[in-house]
């Protein structure tokens, strides 16, 4: 961790965190290329940086802003830094911020969240973040030691819709039942929908795909002019 907690938690609060991530086989899936994007959108005002892979969060080490890292790994529903031992790497490769499945899904390797988080809290000084699918989640995560709660799970793991946009009901439930930081993610596509995430109650709105993804936003282009024919 190159942050100390407290100023962590300060740059995230009513910031912007940009995740740049790349999916297998996709040209753009190297650690340097991501750097270079997280370089970008820190001149662009990026609060934090969030990336995906044990080489990609090693490659951000001179990154100025504190990192969220993951590791998207396996075959089980639970595939975002899903055992001890990936969230152990995650923070070994230099990630300020740990981020985590945060439902209550089994994990692959049969730790519940509290003992990964408390497990991992014997070995690293990091903060965790948990992405959660419900508010049921969001509670679970906060008893079980989560620092951040993360709505990036909304629409992917059962319990909520996946609604166009960010989740926004979501984002007010927790804003109202729970005590950490909440970090709005999942769907937000334009400044106005990251506004109104943050008028729901979030702390901190992460964007993906609709600053880092050019594939995405350019299907959303070829879309529009398709519709217009
Ligand atoms: C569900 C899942 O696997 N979410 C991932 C979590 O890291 C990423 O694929 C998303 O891009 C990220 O959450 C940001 O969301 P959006 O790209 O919608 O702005």
């Amino acid at each position: 961790m190159r942050f100390d907690a407290s100023e962590i938690l300060a740059r995230l609060n009513g910031g912007l965190i940009v995740s740049c991530q790349a999916y297998p086989g996709e040209a753009m899936r190297d650690p340097r290329t991501m750097v270079q994007i997280a370089h970008a959108a820190i001149v662009g005002g990026a609060a934090a940086i969030r990336l995906q892979g044990i080489a990609d969060i090693r490659a951000a080490e001179a990154l100025p802003v504190p990192v969220v890292g993951l590791w998207k790994d396996g075959d089980s529903d639970v595939f975002i830094t899903p055992t001890l031992a990936h969230a152990r790497a995650v923070a070994d490769a230099g990630a300020d911020i740990v981020a985590l499945d945060g439902t209550r899904r089994s994990r692959p390797d049969g730790l519940t969240l509290t003992e990964t988080i408390a497990r991992l809290r014997e070995t690293h000084d990091v903060l965790v973040m948990a992405d959660c699918g419900s508010l049921d989640d969001a509670i679970a995560a906060e008893n079980a030691g989560a620092d951040i709660l993360g709505t990036t799970l909304s629409g992917y793991s059962g319990e909520r819709p996946k609604t166009a946009g960010p989740d926004l009901e979501l984002i007010a439930q927790l804003s109202e039942h729970c005590h950490r930081p909440i970090v709005a993610e999942g769907r937000i596509h334009t400044p106005a929908a990251a506004a109104a995430a943050k008028d729901a109650g979030a702390n901190s709105v992460c964007v993906g795909t609709a600053i880092t993804h050019p594939s995405t936003i350019t299907s959303w282009f070829v879309r529009a002019l398709e519709e217009e024919r």
